[in-house]
């Protein structure tokens, strides 16, 4: 969608001349994600814009606006200091409300879970690692990236706040097709690629065991919900986990805990 069609003003940033008009890629409830470039034209950035709420009184929406972008922008570069796979800042504004980071190529995981799934012939019917029909290899080594991108994360003390496959994209590696539209063959292409992590409006900065396990629970449940035929493999991503990051075991325990208190909550409707 381009700028122009949206019904609602673009931030400042975005008015000024540039050789591509900037596109309007996600619209929440909370925030904008437009697709524009950074300096150059060759560099996509991504400018995430928190628009002023007319339902807040307005010194407490500049003020609360201000710090989640910049707080958003303070732990991805944290992250990013220490090598763990989330978009590099760019520039930010946070009293205009917007912050520009580097524009990751490729597919949520989502989408590369379902495309994968799709293709399995045995539709509807749950799969799991030890799988002898189908060679689950690709989606088990996904599994495996992206708890070792998590064991990164938790190791910097920072935890994400809200793991889904969607808040999680897959960059193409050199010569690695993330398309959805290869060939027969490449079919296992849609689950190659490195694991970035995004969305960082609910990251804190925490070393507890407890906001360690609460993480890793959300992305349980969200994986479950959004991949129930690839629910056993969810293993894959705790084992990985644990060889990345030391403290692991000792937010495994606290994992038990907070699913049974989840179980309980879910009992008692
Ligand atoms: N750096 C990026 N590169 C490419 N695409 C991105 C990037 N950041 C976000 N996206 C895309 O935009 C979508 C929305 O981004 P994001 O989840 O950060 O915004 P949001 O959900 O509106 O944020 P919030 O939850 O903080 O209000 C993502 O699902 C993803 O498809």
């Amino acid at each position: 969608m381009a700028v122009a069609d949206a019904q609602f003003p673009p931030p400042k940033v975005l008015t000024y001349p540039a050789s591509a008009p900037p596109s309007l890629i996600t619209q929440g409830a909370e925030g904008r994600l437009y697709k524009t470039t950074h300096l150059v034209p060759g560099r996509p950035c991504a400018l995430k814009y928190r628009p002023p709420k007319p339902y807040r009184h307005p010194t407490l929406d500049a003020r609360l606006t201000k710090a989640r972008i910049s707080s958003e922008a303070k732990v991805l570069e944290r992250c990013w200091r220490e090598g763990v796979p989330v978009p590099a800042v760019y520039a930010m504004d946070p009293a205009a409300g917007w912050m520009m980071m580097e524009w990751i190529e490729g597919i949520p995981v989502r989408v590369g879970i379902n495309e994968w799934l799709g293709e399995r012939p045995e539709d509807g019917a749950e799969i799991s690692s030890s799988s002898q029909e189908t060679d689950q290899t690709p989606l088990v080594d996904l599994m495996k990236r992206i708890g070792t991108a998590i064991g990164a994360l938790h190791k910097t003390g920072v935890v994400h706040g809200d793991l889904t496959t969607s808040n999680m994209m897959l960059r193409p590696t050199r010569g690695g097709q993330v398309d959805g539209c290869a060939g027969d063959e490449d079919k296992a292409r849609v689950v190659e690629g490195d694991v970035v992590l995004i969305d960082f409006g609910l990251a804190t900065q925490s070393m507890a065991d407890e906001d360690r396990a609460v993480d890793l629970y959300v992305l349980e449940r969200a994986f479950a919900s959004t991949h129930p035929r690839a629910e056993k493999l969810f293993a894959a991503v705790l084992q990985s986990y644990k060889e990345t990051f030391k403290k692991a075991p000792s937010v495994l325990i606290k994992l038990e805990d907070v699913r049974m208190r989840g179980r309980k909550r879910s009992m008692l409707g």
